[in-house]
């Protein structure tokens, strides 16, 4: 499955500077000579592709980017300095569009590629420029031409780092409305996702991650019981494994240590590889225990499950222990990223064919 990442933002390039009209003055010398220099530059607006960067969260956040403007020339034949270049880094696989045209501009394929998005405009000249054998005295000069400005649409593929894997109701879209830009849609029965939802995770400036919530599997999933089988698959790319147990069942009949074996079976049965992947246990509606219970019965869940990975306890609805699971998912997401392969033209499944 694939997810579009999308964002509109505006571009504007700097204005030249305008040029200068002076004249030299010198002790002892009534006219002296045109010395307006010309005006600078506008600044260049440019883009880069960037291996570090996976969504373009940050460009829902802050929309227009602009570019210095270019100095005035000024007397004593001295030229305004050109306007300071900005350059703006987009994940690597991002389309670039026209906002008004709809036109491709570019596709940034390629870590590190560089590439124009706003030329500055340039500098107006100063009266130096127009000095000639019949006018020594010129006062003309020319303002600075307008740097270019667009409307750019953004649209990045996105896969998911991380998926929610856990029984129907343990939580999954309530932890990834916590989290993440998606509004999945949560209900007190099972079985609420019937689709699966990717939301971007932002923990920081250039700092995030996409989170798959998958519908709900429950035993015998992997034979096709459930509606959670088919859905198993859009896990496959992802880095970690996020194992969500509703430690509180509304029904006492109901064991979260059962439920979690389960789980576990059915990730086994469906894929050794899937089963193999980095999975950590995250222990939710820990509001609906007393306080003074918690640490018991976190223990013993860990315990019975004969678990030995990490370990962490939430409140997906009452948003406790969220941001902190965020922020290490986040650190491990980025770990696993440096270690893989850099090519992403021949291993980035984002430029492979549909599926
Ligand atoms: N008290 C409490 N309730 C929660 C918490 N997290 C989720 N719930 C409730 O549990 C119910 C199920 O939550 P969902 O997020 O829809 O569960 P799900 O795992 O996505 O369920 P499916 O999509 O059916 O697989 C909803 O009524 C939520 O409000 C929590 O941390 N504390
Ligand atoms: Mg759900």
């Amino acid at each position: 499955m694939k997810f579009v990442d999308e964002a509109t933002i505006e571009i504007v390039a700097g204005d030249g500077g305008n040029g200068a009209a002076s004249f030299r003055h010198e002790k002892y010398k009534e006219f002296g000579g045109p010395d307006g220099g010309d005006g600078g530059r506008g600044g260049y607006v440019y883009g880069v592709a960037d291996p570090n960067l996976n969504t373009l969260i940050d460009y829902r956040y802050t929309r227009r980017y602009e570019a210095g403007r270019g100095e005035n020339g000024m007397g004593s034949d001295m030229f305004g300095a050109a306007g300071k270049d900005i350059t703006l880094r987009f994940p690597v696989g991002t389309i670039l569009r026209d906002q008004a045209t709809g036109e491709v501009l570019h596709e940034l394929l390629t870590p590190d590629e560089r590439i124009v998005l706003a030329r500055g405009g340039d500098g107006g000249f100063g009266n130096l420029r127009f000095k000639s054998a019949v006018n020594r005295a010129p006062r003309q000069k020319t303002v600075g031409r307008p740097g270019e400005r667009f409307g750019l649409q953004l649209e990045l593929k996105v896969l998911a780092d991380v998926g929610l894997l856990g029984m129907p109701n343990a939580g999954k879209s309530t932890f990834i409305t916590a989290v993440s830009n998606a509004r999945p849609k949560i209900a007190d029965y099972p079985f609420t996702t019937l689709h699966p939802n990717l939301g971007v995770v932002r923990v920081g400036p250039e700092q995030s991650f996409v989170v798959a919530d998958i519908p709900g599997l429950i035993e015998g999933a992997s034979e096709g019981a459930g509606l959670g089988h088919q859905f198993l698959r859009h896990l496959q790319r992802t880095r970690l494994l996020l194992h969500i147990v509703d430690l509180a069942p509304f029904d006492d009949g109901v064991d979260p240590v059962e439920q979690a074996h389960a789980i576990v079976g059915e990730l086994k049965k469906y894929d050794a590889e899937l089963f193999g992947k980095p999975r950590w246990l995250v222990l939710n509606k820990i509001d609906m225990i007393p306080q003074a219970e918690r640490a018991a019965r976190v223990k013993d869940f860990v315990k019975r499950f004969k678990w030995k990975g990490p370990v962490f306890e939430i409140s997906a609805l009452a948003r406790e222990g969220t941001d902190l699971l965020a922020k290490n998912i986040y650190q491990h997401v980025r770990q696993q990223q440096r270690t893989e392969q850099p090519d992403p033209a021949q291993q980035d499944p984002r430029f492979a064919q549909d599926d």
